[in-house]
């Protein structure tokens, strides 16, 4: 593990880049690498059967004296991509952004209860904030790729990890390009800077930067809610591909899209989880009267 201090320039950054920045700021890691314990398992209806990576428990979350999340019971399945959807301002991004911790970049916002994941609560204090980061990776609505080369988007955050070669690092490079479903596009050009591709492109490239460093977890953050209807179809083609290697989690407003990349959705409203079920299950017989007037648009 690198012990090099680094940061991603700042300056001028949207408040999702310099959220983004911050996963890329490092003094050392030491990651604990467990197993995930078989002792977590999907509750109630989702899921029974299936491992869980993320078990939420009575968690609840405040900006300053807002009461934003209440009571959130989730268990997010292993290798599967989970849709959060919910009108404007129920809480989503909100629990998205805890399970990075991404929110103790801002004072008086404050998570209780639990976030497991092997083993351990990552709301506790002890755990290292850069290796959580390392571990899931985050991908915001607006693409935030470096000032830099599309390579060094790339190595920039492997070095923060590991001490590659430069021929392991080159490797590594075009795994991540192909993984995010852009070498093709982008090998012949890999000094090019990151912010002269397309948005679409951009957006692949901070995927591919998320995945190079070999998360478990992904979230997405509305990640293709600023992308014309092609580029959205590409990554929601990518989502598709990566969930065999990753377990995703995916801010949408989109039911259309939720249903099209999601095996699991979770309805929020007022922030609670009013229902979580199969995608499936939950569009075509949702068990709570406010999902079904969301889902029908009778409102949101
Ligand atoms: N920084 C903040 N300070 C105070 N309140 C906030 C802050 N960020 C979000 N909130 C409030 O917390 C609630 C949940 O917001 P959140 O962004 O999680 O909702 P969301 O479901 O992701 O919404 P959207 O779909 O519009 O992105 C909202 O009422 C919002 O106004």
């Amino acid at each position: 593990m690198a012990g090099t201090k680094r940061e991603v320039p700042s300056a001028t950054m949207s408040s999702d880049a310099a959220a983004d920045a911050s996963q890329w700021r490092s003094d050392s890691v030491d990651v604990a690498d467990q197993p995930s314990g078989p002792g977590h398992r999907q509750q109630g209806v989702v899921a029974r059967h299936n491992p869980c990576r993320i078990a939420v428990e009575d968690l609840n979350f405040y900006y300053g004296g807002f009461h934003a999340l209440k009571n959130i019971r989730v268990n997010i399945v292993d290798n599967e991509v989970t849709a959060f959807i919910g009108p404007s301002g129920c809480g989503k991004s909100t629990l998205l952004r805890c399970f990075n911790r991404i929110f103790e970049l801002y004072p008086h916002h404050r998570a209780t209860g639990t976030i497991r994941m092997d083993g351990a609560n990552l709301l506790d204090s002890s755990i290292d904030l850069n290796a959580l980061r390392a571990k899931i990776g985050m991908v915001f609505q607006k693409p935030t790729p470096f000032p830099m080369s599309i390579h060094d988007n790339i190595a920039f955050g492997v070095r923060l990890y590991e001490r590659l070669g430069r021929h392991d690092m080159e490797e590594r490079v075009e795994w991540a390009l192909r993984k995010a479903a852009l070498w093709d596009e982008v090998k012949d050009k890999l000094r090019s800077s990151g912010s002269s591709l397309s948005g679409g492109q951009q957006q692949r490239l901070c995927i591919a930067r998320a995945v190079a460093v070999r998360p478990r977890v992904l979230l997405l953050d509305e990640p293709a809610s600023a992308l014309d209807p092609v580029a959205t179809l590409r990554i929601e083609e990518l989502i598709h591909e990566l969930r065999e290697d990753y377990t995703i989690v995916i801010v949408t407003h989109n039911m259309q899209q939720a249903a099209r990349v999601a095996g699991y959705t979770a309805f929020f409203h007022l922030g609670e989880v009013v229902e979580y079920a199969d995608t499936n299950s939950l569009f075509t017989n949702p068990q709570q009267k406010r999902t079904e007037d969301y889902i029908t648009g009778r409102y949101g």
